[in-house]
């Protein structure tokens, strides 16, 4: 008798062409059964084809095969086969009759159908399966899921719960010596808080209910067993020697505590239905045995006395998050083009901010549901702390596992756009979870440009289907970070950014989404009224606030004392008033007492400088003034200016340049070099010799550039003024640098694809100051006033070398940022010089 099946022919993994073929291969799956073709795929000319082709089949026998192979068609001749395989329909599997219930015989055989099918399969056939339990034991014959349900929470051995129940007593109770005794070591107290809170409340909902289920016992019990150290360690020199292996048990029960809590919240019914599934039985037992695995560390450590820490405790234990391995997914998601934006800064002082790092992580881990608040906005002055505390953050759900994505916002990185937000968050959380990469490929094939739609149509289809489709796969909250959001552009290019937060960010319950900004205007006013967004000031003025910028300051002055170790300092130099004097005078400004004790790490005479320091008082202009005029830059004209247009490169850069960049640009020599300015504003920028020079705190490029709160200095750079120095700069060196084919190309009709040393060329013969003249010089002169001079720079640049300006950009693969410049430079010419308007209208067109 003829079986109808159906086949779902996805897509092919895994290919490794021999030949780099120009153009895409045409590919299609031929199918047969027994040898007789049966179907095949629609063709797909791609490298790694995706066909989702579902083709019904007919096979006549428990024994039929199954053919497939991959075949490729030519433009010209017949098409070939690359691989093939074949599937068996039946697997018999050979038994032997034992007992005395069946006649010996050789034919005996278990038919096996093996297939794989859907979730919402599973659950069909799991519901089934217990109504046909329930019907032989006679207690609830209905096909109905609400009463198979409540017949499963009837039946369950309530011995479990008060098992359980006794396990979290015990597991919480000595959690909590945990997180008193690791009170103060930062390594183990957020992550143990954090595992305690979550614990305690499914301890709460484990009283509430009346089933749970073995499983989920046994890694209870698991964990305690771990936590038994907690009987043997009651003092903090005892923990700090076996620091580095609690750290990781802390860290390992807060990502369990997550996903134990996550499990209890779907139910007995869904839970006994879910085993079949068995991805959560797979957890579980990665989690048994990563706590098995730790505490053999800890046995170890504890008995041979010494401090012992395992690298990388996310290899332990892979559980909620996974890596995507697929190294053909990493290609196609690199497409996306996401930019870097990284934290590089130390998080809080071990003891500052704590109740802060509490209240943020209890409000991102708080359980998943449609309608929770998901959009948490800290916002607070310059130079409050709040990036510091998402450094925290960022680093704490690092450590779990749970971070999806980081965007650190500088106004100096070209990369902090909102054009960019979408699709980085996008590669991050692919990155970090396999059935997000795999949707989210999915969606780059069937919508290849989608890097170049709307970021409202990049969310729903890189942020918002992807999500739902992989959300059974994804075990509690995926955080995403957005910091210093007012330093993301400016408030005009990111008003769509801004919206997209505020209205289609809090649909997506599964991220937690933590956003730090200065309270600006339009960030204001977009977040102010909306429910879903949990709103949180920064405030500088509570007495814990103040007492967090002492301890810094505290710690600071270790520093001070070491750099100063020839003055003989004593070891509790400055003494307890003059802290504290210093931490009144910062007044809850982080950034105050940070520049402050970098001015006295740079001081000549420490205590000179402190002096000087506290008659100042606390205005933060002030502060940035004292640093400034104790470079002594300003007592000579030339050297002053010099240094203004040091500082100026800095401030106004498009990117952070080197020394050699800058000096380059502003046509200074060795002896004259922009390391000399720099090295004396150690307490102001952060720079090393030959790396790129980058203002300490965006409040100090704030003060520079303010008519009102500098003008009258010497160091005021008025942005019109020197945005036009620069652009001169920048003109300079392409009306002198540039050349015809100056990668020295052996052809130059092939494309830059072709060319296989092109990295090694670029650095060979495109020195830093050239790509960046070539990439920025109009954005420096819009916004300054023209003049004759550069006038003439611009009309050399035009006539002379504009194909090698185009040729350049082509390289750098920056074109689009050489039609922007000339779009806008075109309508600035108007104003200026309309023959030079008309050519750049026309060169447009090229
Ligand atoms: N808890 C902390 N522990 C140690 N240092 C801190 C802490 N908070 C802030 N700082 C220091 O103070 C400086 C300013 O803090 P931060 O950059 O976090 O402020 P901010 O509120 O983000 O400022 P802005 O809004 O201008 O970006 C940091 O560079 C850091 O050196």
């Amino acid at each position: 008798m003829l079986q109808s099946y159906s086949l779902h022919v996805h897509s092919v993994s895994g290919i490794q062409w021999r030949k780099k073929w120009p153009i895409a291969p045409n590919l299609e799956v031929a199918i047969n059964v027994d040898g007789i073709p049966i179907a095949q795929t629609h063709r797909k000319r791609d490298f790694v084809p995706m066909w989702n082709s579902l083709l019904p089949l007919s096979a006549g026998g428990p024994t039929s095969v199954i053919g497939l192979q991959l075949v490729r068609h030519h433009a010209v001749g017949k098409p070939n086969t690359c691989a093939k395989g074949e599937i068996e329909i039946y697997v018999p599997i050979p038994l032997k009759s034992v007992g005395k219930d069946l006649e010996p015989t050789s034919g005996l055989a278990l038919i096996v159908h093996l297939a794989r099918i859907g979730r919402d399969q599973v659950i069909e056939i799991a519901i089934a399966d217990a109504v046909e339990d329930s019907a032989v034991l006679g207690s609830v014959p209905t096909s109905d899921l609400r009463r198979v349900t409540g017949f499963a929470l009837q039946n369950s051995d309530s011995n479990l719960v008060s098992s359980l129940e006794g396990l979290l007593k015990s597991l919480t109770s000595r959690l909590d010596v945990v997180v008193k005794i690791g009170g103060v070591i930062a390594k183990i107290h957020p992550f143990a808080e954090l595992a305690y809170n979550v614990l305690t409340s499914v301890y709460d909902v484990v009283k509430k209910q009346q089933n749970t289920d073995q499983s989920i016992v046994q890694l209870v019990n698991t964990m305690v067993d771990v936590y038994l150290f907690t009987k043997d360690v009651n003092s903090l020199p005892d923990i700090e020697r076996i620091e580095g292996v609690v750290s990781l048990i802390v860290q390992e029960t807060a990502r369990c505590a997550l996903f134990i809590r996550e499990y209890m919240a779907h139910g007995f019914a869904a839970r006994l239905v879910g085993q079949i599934i068995s991805q959560d039985t797979q957890t579980i037992q990665d989690f048994m045995a990563a706590f098995h695995k730790h505490k053999q560390s800890l046995d170890w450590a504890l008995g041979v006395h010494i401090a012992f820490t395992i690298n990388n405790a996310r290899d332990i234990a892979q559980c909620s998050l996974e890596v995507a391995k697929d190294t053909q997914q990493l290609e196609i998601l690199k497409n996306l083009n996401p930019v870097k934006m990284n934290s590089n800064r130390d998080g809080c002082l071990p003891g500052t901010r704590c109740d802060i790092l509490s209240l943020i992580i209890t409000e991102l881990t708080k359980p998943v549901s449609a309608n929770s608040q998901n959009v948490f906005w800290l916002y607070g002055v310059a130079g409050a702390g709040k990036s510091t505390i998402a450094t925290s953050i960022c680093q704490t759900f690092n450590a779990l596992g749970l971070l999806g994505a980081s965007l650190f916002f500088t106004r100096s990185n070209e990369a902090s756009s909102p054009s960019f937000v979408i699709r980085t968050i996008a590669y991050s959380l692919a990155k970090s979870n396999t059935q997000m990469a795999s949707e989210i490929c999915l969606v780059m094939h069937q919508h290849p440009h989608i890097i170049d739609a709307s970021i409202e149509d990049q969310f729903q289809r890189l942020l918002g289907e992807p999500l739902d489709q992989a959300k059974d796969h994804i075990h509690g909250p995926i955080i995403i970070i957005l910091d210093a959001l007012d330093e993301c552009s400016d408030p005009e290019s990111r008003r769509r950014l801004i919206s997209l937060i505020s209205n289609r960010f809090t649909t997506l319950p599964l991220l937690r989404i933590l956003i730090t900004s200065r309270p600006d205007l339009d960030i204001t006013a977009a977040f102010r009224n909306q429910s879903s967004i949990v709103k949180m000031p920064l405030d500088i003025a509570t007495p814990s606030s103040l007492e967090d910028i002492r301890l810094y300051i505290d710690a600071e002055m270790m520093d001070v004392r070491q750099m100063h170790f020839s003055w003989d300092l004593d070891p509790t130099w400055p003494g307890e008033e003059k802290i504290n004097a210093l931490g009144t005078l910062a007044a809850g400004l982080f950034i105050w007492a940070s520049t402050a004790t970098k001015y006295l790490r740079n001081a000549h005479d420490p205590n000179d400088a402190l002096d000087h320091l506290l008659k100042k008082g606390s205005d933060l202009d002030a502060l940035y003034a004292v640093a400034l005029q104790s470079t002594k830059f300003w007592e000579d004209r030339t050297f002053a200016e010099r240094a203004q247009a040091c500082l100026a490169a800095v401030v106004l850069g498009k990117v952070p340049m080197s020394d050699t960049t800058i000096n380059a640009l502003l046509g200074l020599d060795a002896k004259k070099s922009s390391a000399h300015v720099f090295f004396k504003l150690g307490c102001v920028l952060q720079w090393a010799p030959g790396k790129s020079a980058q203002i300490l705190h965006a409040s100090f490029g704030d003060y520079l550039t303010d008519h009102k709160r500098c003008s009258q200095e010497s160091w005021f750079i008025d942005p019109t003024f020197w945005g036009l120095k620069l652009a001169q700069g920048c003109l300079q060196v392409l009306n002198t640098e540039l050349q015809f084919n100056i990668c020295r190309l052996e052809d130059s009709h092939i494309t830059n694809t072709a060319v296989h040393d092109l990295p090694n060329r670029i650095a060979t013969y495109i020195p830093a100051h050239l790509s960046y003249s070539s990439r920025f010089w109009a954005d420096h002169i819009l916004g300054a006033k023209w003049d004759e001079a550069i006038l003439t720079d611009i009309e050399n640049l035009m006539y002379n070398k504009f194909p090698f300006w185009l040729e350049i950009l082509s390289i750098l693969g920056d074109l689009g940022i050489g039609i922007n410049a000339l779009r806008r430079v075109g309508e600035a010419a108007k104003v200026n010089d309309l023959k030079l308007a008309q050519y750049i209208s026309s060169s447009s067109y090229i």
